[in-house]
C-alpha cells in the first residue's frame, strides 16, 4: 500500500512528543529495555523511527484480526509447489476427510466451521501427513491460517507426554494471546492438551521444566527459555510454527532469534511458516527457516470499484464538510460508516462535532497505544459505535469490507500532493463477486482537492457523481 508519509509527518509534527512518550511506552515493557530504548534513541534516530514502524506492522495485523469476525472468501485458485511434484496432492472438501480426533472435530465444527477454508483444503493435508511435511504458505489476513496451523499442534500432539511438543513464535505479545484464544477455542473439548505463553513478564522458576504441550509466544523468550533457561527441551519438539513471518521480519531482532529456536529443533521437527504477503525479504527468511518446504500460495481477491456508488460533495471549509455530513446522515440511514481524514487533528475535531450531534463516534488515533485502538475496533465491530472517524496512517492495511459507507473527509494524496489511488481503491473498494454494494463519499474543499478528484476518477474510469447535500431528495435516492 503507499505510504502516505506527508499525512505521517504532519501528525508526528502534530505530537511528536507525545509519540515518543507512547511508542515508548507501547514497545518497552521493562525498565531495562526502556533505558537501552532510551539510549538507542539518542544514539540513532534513523533506527528509532525503523522500531516505530515496526511496531506499527505488529499493530496493524492485530487490529486487522480483531475487525473481522468471518473468513475472507476468495475465488482465487491456490497455488502448490510441492517438495515432491511425482507424490499425490491432497485436498479435502471436509474435516471428517482428514480424520481428526473426535475432540478435535468437535472443537472445529464448536466454533462453527462447517467445511475447510480454502488454503486450508489444501494446507491441512499436508500438515497432517505423516510422515510430517514442512509448509511455507502465504494468503491474505483472514482466510484460514491461524485456525489451520492449530488444528495441525493439536494435531500432533500427544497428551499423555508432559512435555512440550510444538512451539509457535508469534510477532507481538498480543498476537500471540489471539493465536492462543484460538488454541484454548479449537481444544476446547480436548482439555488433556495444556498451552504455555512464553512471552515477557511470565516469570518462571529457574529448574523447572514445562509440562505444557503447546507453548506460544514470542521469539526473545521462547529462546530464553529454550536455551538459557532451559525450560524446554528443543530436541524434543515435534511442530514448529512460525506465524506472521512477514511482521516478524519487521522487527529487529526477531529474525534471528526465530533462526536461533529453529537451529536447535530436531531434523525430523515439523517447520511451518505463515505470511499474509511474500516480498522478497520474507521469502528468503522463509527458505532459512523451512528446508525443503512444499509452498501454498493464495492470490489476494482483487479489489475494484465496479460495485460501489461514488459521490463528491463541494464545499468552502472543513465546517461545511461536517455540515454535509450532517445533512447526509440527517437524509438517509446508514448502518455503520468509516470516515477518513488527512491529520488526526481534524479526525479528533470532527469525533467531537459528530458527537456533540448525538452520534455514537469512536475514533482511532495515533497516539493510542495498541490495546486501546484494539478496544476501539472491538467495540465498533460489534457495532456498539456506528461511526469511526480515523486518519488514513491509522487505519492502513485494515479491512473494512463489513462497513458499507465510507467518507473520504480528506481525500487520500501522497507526500507530493498527488492523489494517492491505492489507498483510494483500498478504502472504498470491494472484492470480486462477494462485495457487497457500497457506497463512497468524498469531501471536496478547494480546488486543489478538486482535481484531485479528477484525477482519481480518470485513473480508475469510474464516474464520480455530484452530490448537493442541501437537496434532501437528492440525498434520499444514493441510498435507493
Ligand atoms: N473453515 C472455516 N470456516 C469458517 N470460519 C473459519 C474457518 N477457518 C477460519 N475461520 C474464521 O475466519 C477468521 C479468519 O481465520 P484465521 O484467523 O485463521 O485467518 P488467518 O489467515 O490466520 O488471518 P490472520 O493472518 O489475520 O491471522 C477467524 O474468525 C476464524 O475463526
Amino acid at each position: 500500500m503507499a505510504t502516505d508519509s506527508w499525512a505521517e509527518a504532519v501528525d508526528k509534527q502534530e505530537a511528536a512528543l507525545d509519540s515518543v512518550r507512547l511508542n515508548l511506552r507501547n514497545t518497552v515493557h521493562s525498565l531495562l529495555s526502556f533505558s537501552w530504548m532510551l539510549g538507542w534513541i539518542l544514539f540513532s534516530k534513523r533506527h528509532f523511527l525503523y522500531l516505530v514502524v515496526s511496531e506499527d506492522v505488529g499493530a496493524q495485523s492485530l487490529l486487522n484480526k480483531l475487525i473481522r469476525n468471518n473468513l475472507v472468501n476468495t475465488t482465487n485458485q491456490v497455488e502448490v509447489l510441492q517438495k515432491d511434484p511425482n507424490s499425490p496432492l491432497y485436498s479435502v472438501k471436509s474435516f471428517e476427510e482428514l480424520r481428526l480426533k473426535p475432540q478435535l472435530l468437535q472443537g472445529v465444527y464448536g466454533m462453527g466451521f462447517n467445511r475447510p477454508s480454502k488454503i486450508q483444503e489444501t494446507a491441512l493435508p499436508m500438515m497432517l501427513a505423516e510422515p510430517p511435511q514442512n509448509l511455507i504458505a502465504q494468503s491474505q489476513s483472514g482466510t484460514g491460517k491461524t485456525a489451520a496451523f492449530v488444528l495441525a499442534m493439536l494435531s500432533h500432539v500427544d497428551p499423555n507426554n508432559k512435555y512440550p511438543q510444538c512451539l509457535c513464535v508469534s510477532p507481538t505479545y498480543e498476537l500471540a494471546l489471539q493465536t492462543g484464544k484460538v488454541i484454548e477455542q479449537m481444544g476446547k473439548y480436548y482439555p488433556e492438551v495444556k498451552l504455555v505463553y512464553a512471552i515477557r513478564g511470565n516469570k518462571l522458576q529457574r529448574g523447572m521444566k514445562l509440562q505444557e504441550q503447546i507453548v506460544i509466544g514470542t521469539p526473545g523468550t521462547m529462546l530464553d527459555w529454550c536455551s538459557k533457561f532451559k525450560f524446554i527441551d528443543p530436541k524434543k519438539i515435534k511442530v514448529f510454527v512460525l506465524d506472521e513471518a512477514d511482521v516478524m521480519i519487521a522487527t529487529q531482532g526477531h529474525q534471528d532469534q526465530s533462526i536461533r529456536i529453529q537451529r536447535m529443533l530436531p531434523k525430523n521437527c515439523q517447520m511451518l511458516l505463515f505470511s499474509a504477503t511474500f516480498e522478497e525479504s520474507v521469502w528468503n527468511f522463509a527458505q532459512r527457516i523451512v528446508p525443503d518446504p512444499n509452498i501454498i500460495k493464495l492470490k489476494r481477491e482483487e479489489e475494484t470499484l465496479d460495485t460501489i456508488k461514488q459521490y463528491y460533495v463541494l464545499c468552502n471549509s472543513k465546517e461545511e464538510k461536517f455540515q454535509a455530513l450532517s445533512n447526509i446522515y440527517g437524509a438517509i440511514t446508514i448502518a455503520q460508516a468509516m470516515i477518513f481524514c488527512h491529520t488526526r487533528k481534524t479526525a479528533g475535531w470532527l469525533a467531537g462535532e459528530l458527537s456533540r450531534e448525538g452520534h455514537q463516534v469512536a475514533l482511532l488515533s495515533g497516539e493510542m497505544q495498541v490495546e486501546q485502538r484494539a478496544a476501539v475496533i472491538e467495540r465498533f465491530r460489534d457495532g456498539k459505535e456506528k461511526v469511526l472517524v480515523t486518519t488514513n496512517v491509522c487505519a492502513r492495511g485494515i479491512d473494512v469490507e463489513q462497513v458499507s459507507v465510507v467518507i473520504n473527509f480528506d481525500l487520500p494524496i501522497d507526500k507530493d500532493g498527488n492523489p494517492d489511488n491505492e489507498t483510494y481503491l483500498h478504502r472504498i473498494g470491494r472484492t470480486g463477486r462477494f462485495g457487497k454494494r457500497g457506497l463512497a463519499i468524498n469531501m471536496v474543499d478547494s480546488k486543489m482537492s478538486m482535481n484531485i478528484l479528477y484525477r482519481i476518477q480518470e485513473h480508475f474510469n469510474k464516474k464520480i457523481e455530484k452530490l448537493d447535500t442541501d437537496d434532501l431528495d437528492e440525498i434520499e435516492k444514493i441510498a435507493s
